[in-house]
């Protein structure tokens, strides 16, 4: 429904989004992620139409909202946009921000519109406040009730929970996502929170640097990073350098299997998550030194020297630690390892 083909805009020296293509399901909902800087509000400006890309095509339902020759202004393309500071109107009331986008609509039908979005964001007790006298949480949902009112074709979300405590946050979240469920709200929301994301979107937009760098699914990018960008965005790891030889890669916590695309002798690198090192007192575990030992309630997390490993090896676990004589045993779970090439100007 929302297609986004070979879209590219240059802003200053220094920084280009694109050319992407992405498409977007009706009400489905998407979430842009990616490190400050990447471009994500750039593309969600070219999306609403507040900015004009040097080339590529964007369109809506089948309609070209912008592509060469064609630029349709912001407020004929029925999208919505709720901004990060959500942007009310601070001498209108909650209702008469909510109604604003419906003034070409027959009163007694903007007035019924205006009260179910009130009740839906459970405002209709403070329809008659000014934004200044609603707390940040309220304010969030007076803006999405504002945006949803004129029933856009795609909600735009800018960090719409990063002025929020976090106690609040998760809460104003999960009622925002139940709340575009209910109305069948297509919805792009923009984070650089990796918990936010993996939890909010249908589908995950990772970017770096202007580019897309991994579309999926939050179970998708955690569990099959594309590459080290990726896994280190979600996730914290131990980096392991090894060698890529005979279908595995070898380093000095042992041989991970895998299937590379690069010749035998290619250095390589093993991603070890926390969790995948775990304490094994029996057997023929691995030792490592105890560096720290930190008790966090439902995880305690150590980190361990290894003999030969440069870097302390992570671990976090949910059982009981058994520390003989500063060291522990422990073993890795080799499907929670991932690995990657990392060929060199040495390499073959
Ligand atoms: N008008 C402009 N002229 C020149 N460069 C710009 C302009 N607007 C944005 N940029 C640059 O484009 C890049 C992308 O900015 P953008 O705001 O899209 O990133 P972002 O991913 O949304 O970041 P944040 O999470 O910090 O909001 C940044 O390097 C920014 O400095």
């Amino acid at each position: 429904m929302l297609e986004i083909r070979a879209l590219a805009r240059r802003l200053g020296p220094n920084f280009s989004l694109g050319p992407m293509d992405l498409s977007i399901a009706p009400r489905e909902i998407v979430c842009l992620v990616g490190h400050s800087g990447c471009g994500k509000s750039t593309l969600l400006r070219l999306i609403a139409g507040i900015d004009r890309p040097n080339s590529g095509t964007l369109r809506l339902d089948g309609r070209v909202l912008a592509g060469p020759g064609v630029f349709v202004e912001p407020e004929q393309r029925n999208i919505g946009f709720v901004f990060q500071d959500y942007a009310l109107f601070p001498h209108l009331t909650i209702e008469q921000n909510v109604m604003f986008g419906l003034r070409r609509w027959p009163r007694a039908k903007a007035k019924e519109r205006t009260e179910m979005l009130l009740s839906l964001t459970a405002l209709s007790a403070m329809a008659d406040r000014y934004p200044h006298m609603l707390s940040g949480g309220e304010q969030q949902r007076a803006a999405l009730a504002r945006a949803l009112a004129p029933e856009p074709a795609v909600l735009l979300m800018d960090e719409p929970f990063s002025n929020l405590d976090r106690d609040l946050r998760e809460r104003v979240r999960s009622d925002t996502l139940a709340l575009l469920r209910r109305t069948n709200t297509t919805a792009v929301i923009v984070t650089h929170d990796p918990e936010e994301a993996l939890s909010t979107g249908d589908r995950l937009v990772l970017m770096k640097g202007g580019r897309i760098v991994q579309i999926g699914t939050g179970r998708e990018l955690y569990h099959r990073p594309s590459d080290p960008y990726s896994a280190e965005f979600f996730s914290t790891f131990t980096r392991v350098p090894g060698v890529y030889r005979e279908g595995s890669v070898q380093t000095v916590l042992g041989a991970f299997p895998c299937s590379l695309d690069v010749p035998d002798g290619t250095r390589a690198v093993a991603y070890i998550r926390p969790q995948a090192v775990y304490p094994s007192p029996v057997g023929t575990a691995m030792t490592g030194r105890v560096r720290s030992r930190s008790f966090r309630g439902e995880i305690e997390q150590l980190e361990l020297d290894v003999e030969g490993l440069g870097t302390p090896l992570i671990m976090r676990t949910t059982q009981h630690v058994d520390v003989v004589e500063g060291k522990l045993r422990f073993r890795i779970e080799e499907e929670a390892v991932f690995t990657f090439a990392m060929p060199g100007p040495g390499d073959q």
